[in-house]
Order: C-alpha cells, then structure tokens, then sequence
C-alpha cells in the first residue's frame, strides 16, 4: 500500500468511525452469510435463503441499483468537467459498466427464482437511501464529497461480501455467486481506485468541504446498516 494511502485521509477516518465502519461491513446478516448460521432443516434453510435472497430477489438491491445508477453517472459528469486528472471518469466508467451487468444479473436471477421486479413496494430505508442519492446528485456537491460518497457505498459492499469469501468460510453455495459479484479482487481493485480519488481531492479540500466529506461518508454507513437491518429483519 503506498504512502498516501496508509496515512490518507479515507483511513484515518475509518479508524477515527470504526465502530460504525464495523457495523457496515461486518453486520450480523453478512456474519449469517459467512457462518452459514442456519438452521439445516431444509424447510428453515429454504425459508432462511428465501429471507436472504430477499434482499436482492423482493428487489430492494434491485431498486437501490437503478438509483445507483443515475449516481454514478452524475459522478461521471463531475469527473469529466474535474481537469485534475481525467483517468478519474475511466476508474468511474468502468464502475458503471459493472453495474450494467448487475442489472442483467438481478433480472436473470429474479427470473430463476420466479420473483417479479415490477412494481416491488420500496422499503423505508431503501427510499431513505434513494433520497440520499439524489441529494448528492446536485451540481453544487463537491467533487470530493461525492467520491467519498462513491468509494464508501462500494467498499461497504466490497468489505462485507469478501469477508463472506475469505478461508474457513461457511457461506451457502447458492450464496457464492452474489458474494463473489461483489466480494471478487477485481471489485476490491476498483474500490481501492475509487479511495486513491477521494483521498486525492480529500488532501486539497478545504475544511469545510472535509467536514462535509465525512459526514457524507457516515451518512453511507448508516444507510448501509440500516439496508442490512432490513434483510436481516426479512422483507416487510
Ligand atoms: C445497498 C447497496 N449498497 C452498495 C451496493 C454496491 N454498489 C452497487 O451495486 C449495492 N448493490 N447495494
């Protein structure tokens, strides 16, 4: 890991909120993937995948994706008019390719498991998590602030589903797929791309706008925790 990144600004903040850092990307439902803590009875394991695939098959991901997307392109926009260093708007275009395969992804798996992504009711939370984006999609929100936003929503997805593919793991086999989209190295190379940009911008912003930043980066988090509260609790 060079220099910057050891001392940067994105890991002292970690460091300084890792207790929420901690409840993002090691929450109980990513620690039920991981142990594969279920009861194996095949009616509760049937059941308790159903509950998990719920997260991603009643479409909450699904929605929370196509919100995404929008996002990150708003991100593009700000990366391509940011002169600094234009490899920013490929690091950013390839992320946007990803998730053109996970929409893919997502309708193919709601397909195998028969569940219709039309008219899905938009859990809480997920609305909460939606508003947030948009919010951050206003030409007003600094370019550093919106990176921290970006490489935070990825790495809590990134940290949690490779955590669920790491030596001694237990996860479901019918979980590995979805863990590998997002737990894979090549995932976790693109987050770190994402968190060399941030801490680049994060260097130069002024206080106020650093300010902004990490509470930005917290809003994520919670946001976060509060998505996993919401499978973990199994869809209302
Ligand atoms: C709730 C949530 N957070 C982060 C991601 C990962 N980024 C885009 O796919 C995701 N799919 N869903």
């Amino acid at each position: 890991m060079d220099p910057v990144e050891k001392n940067g600004v994105i890991d002292r903040w970690v460091k300084k909120h890792l207790v929420l850092y901690t409840g993002a990307t090691r929450h109980p439902f990513i620690l039920s993937i991981r142990d594969g803590t279920i009861d194996f009875s095949s009616f509760k394991r049937w059941l308790w995948l159903a509950v998990l695939m719920g997260i991603w098959l009643t479409g909450q991901d699904y929605i929370f994706v196509r919100e995404f997307v929008p996002f990150a392109a708003s991100v593009l926009l700000k990366a391509s008019k940011n002169s600094d260093d234009n490899s920013d708007t490929e690091v950013v275009l390839s992320g946007l390719a990803s998730l053109s395969d996970e929409i893919s992804w997502f309708k193919q798996e709601a397909a195998k498991w028969d569940v219709p992504l039309s008219d899905v009711i938009v859990h809480k939370s997920n609305q909460n998590y939606c508003r947030f984006l948009e919010s951050l999609m206003l030409p007003a929100v600094e370019y550093s602030v919106v990176f921290t936003a970006l490489w935070a929503i990825e790495t809590v997805y990134q940290e949690s589903f490779s955590h669920c593919l790491e030596d001694g793991n237990k996860t479901p086999p019918e979980l590995l797929e979805a863990c590998q989209r997002w737990g894979s190295e090549g995932f976790g190379e693109f987050c770190r791309s994402l968190k060399k940009i941030a801490n680049r911008c994060l260097e130069k912003a002024p206080d106020e706008e650093l300010k902004k930043a990490e509470v930005t980066f917290l809003r994520v988090l919670e946001l976060e925790i509060e998505f996993w509260d919401m499978s973990h609790g199994g869809p209302k």
